[in-house]
């Protein structure tokens, strides 16, 4: 389903559409600038590809839903009215409209971002119920939480100010790295704002009434399921894998699979109407998952409090190249609390020549690192100064504060 909203872009901030599940308003007009029509499909409740498209306002479908009902997306598109002041001259008035029609002004409450984040929009990978949902109501509180298909989409929602923050899992204590986030983060250009970890804790559900006997699957994120290897193990189920956990727990609802069981939170049993057989079922009880916030511009870095600074570097051929650059920081007393290293899918083999050996072919890679202090401290600076001597390719992901919480 093809949604078409006026929106409005002044001065970067921007409304736009939201669906049944949490994204329930669209505000048409523009309270100043240009107007911009905005293109979002949603399928399932969720925002599944974003793009914006800029067009004369005059081709576009005005939708409005002023009373922020749970009201389906296609009837918020269907109810609009149709191709409202396709004839109007642009720039000018038209004084017929209804008043619902009549561009909105911005109010203060529009631009201002508490620090509990009420009017902040933060996409996650999921449907509602997902852990990453919780995940971005605990980073912002009073957050609207986008649900998005994919972690590809997240970060575009936040590219393209449909949203203003995406929070999107990037380790656990289990399954370790989520490695496609790894991926994604050299291919966009956002910053890492900050860290959210949360205590993920698996139920085991199913349709009311279905006993653990009757089970022949069981239906999960593929790193869910890697958490929970122990119990599935014992249930000698089959493993199904399907995109988050919350959707697993919909899909065994809304097809009435008795055959079936989901694996997810108590928060999505609650939401489908499912029954928990079993909590807790991860390989270990303290089971976190490490969440990073990401946004479009960069925090400005403090000492104030303890930050943690993100990088990703490649570095030159040579033998014991990557100890020295882990020396840099080593000899400043910086702290490193995640190294990682992603293939570079372009340049995949690096040919060395070896006039004793002949030639050989290595694997070439990305390294990403995370450091305990912050880029406002001199250590930091002077430790990224010094590995660039020697690295082919430096990039700050960001320096943000420490998730002390848990
Ligand atoms: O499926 C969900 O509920 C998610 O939020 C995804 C996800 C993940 O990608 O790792 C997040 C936290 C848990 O580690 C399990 C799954």
């Amino acid at each position: 389903m093809a949604v078409k909203a006026v929106g409005t872009w002044v001065a970067g901030f921007r409304q736009i559409g939201r669906s049944d599940l949490g994204c329930r308003r669209a505000v048409a007009g523009a309270a100043a600038g240009p107007n911009w029509t905005l293109e979002v499909s949603w399928a399932r409740g969720r925002l599944e590809c974003a793009g914006v498209c800029v067009k004369p306002v005059e081709d576009v479908k005005s939708v409005e839903d002023e009373n922020l009902s749970s009201a389906p997306v296609s009837s918020e598109v269907d109810g609009g009215a149709e191709n409202a002041g396709a004839d109007e001259e642009p720039g000018k008035l038209n004084r017929d409209l209804p008043n619902g029609l009549l561009p909105k002004p911005l109010s203060l409450t529009d631009i201002t971002v508490s620090s509990h984040g009420s009017n902040v929009r933060v996409a996650y990978q999921g449907c509602p119920g997902a852990f990453s949902e919780a995940a971005a109501l605990k980073a912002y509180p009073r957050c609207v939480a986008v649900p998005c298909e994919q972690f590809e989409v997240a970060f575009k929602a936040v590219e393209l100010w449909l949203v203003d923050k995406a929070v999107l899992p990037i380790e656990n204590s289990v399954g370790g790295s989520i490695h496609r986030n790894y991926d994604l983060l050299l291919c966009h250009r956002l910053h890492i704002v900050g860290e959210v970890q949360m205590a993920v804790n698996h139920c085991l559900m199913t349709l009311p009434g279905v006993k653990k006997e009757q089970l022949k699957r069981v239906l999960s994120h593929p790193q869910a399921l890697a958490q929970c290897e122990i119990a599935l193990s014992k249930l000698g189920v089959i493993r199904e894998n399907v995109d988050d956990t919350a959707l697993a727990a919909q899909l065994v609802a809304s097809n009435d699979l008795r055959d079936a069981g989901a694996v997810a939170s108590a928060q999505a049993a609650e939401i489908y109407g499912l029954e928990i057989l079993e909590e807790r079922i991860q390989d270990t009880p303290d089971n976190i998952t490490r969440f990073l916030i990401l946004a479009r511009e960069p925090i400005i870095p403090r000492v104030d409090r303890p930050f943690k600074t993100s990088i990703v570097f490649t570095l030159e051929e040579g033998s014991g190249i990557l100890f020295k650059a882990l020396a840099v920081f080593s000899l400043r007393g910086i702290n490193l609390t995640k190294i990682e290293s992603r293939p570079q899918r372009k340049r995949p083999l690096r040919v060395v020549d070896d006039s004793n050996h002949g030639t050989a072919k290595y694997f070439d890679y990305l390294f990403y690192i995370d450091f305990e202090a912050s880029m406002a401290e001199t250590r930091a600076q002077n430790a990224l100064a010094h590995l660039q001597e020697f690295a082919t390719f430096l990039r700050v992901l960001g320096s943000y504060p420490m998730d002390t919480s848990s």
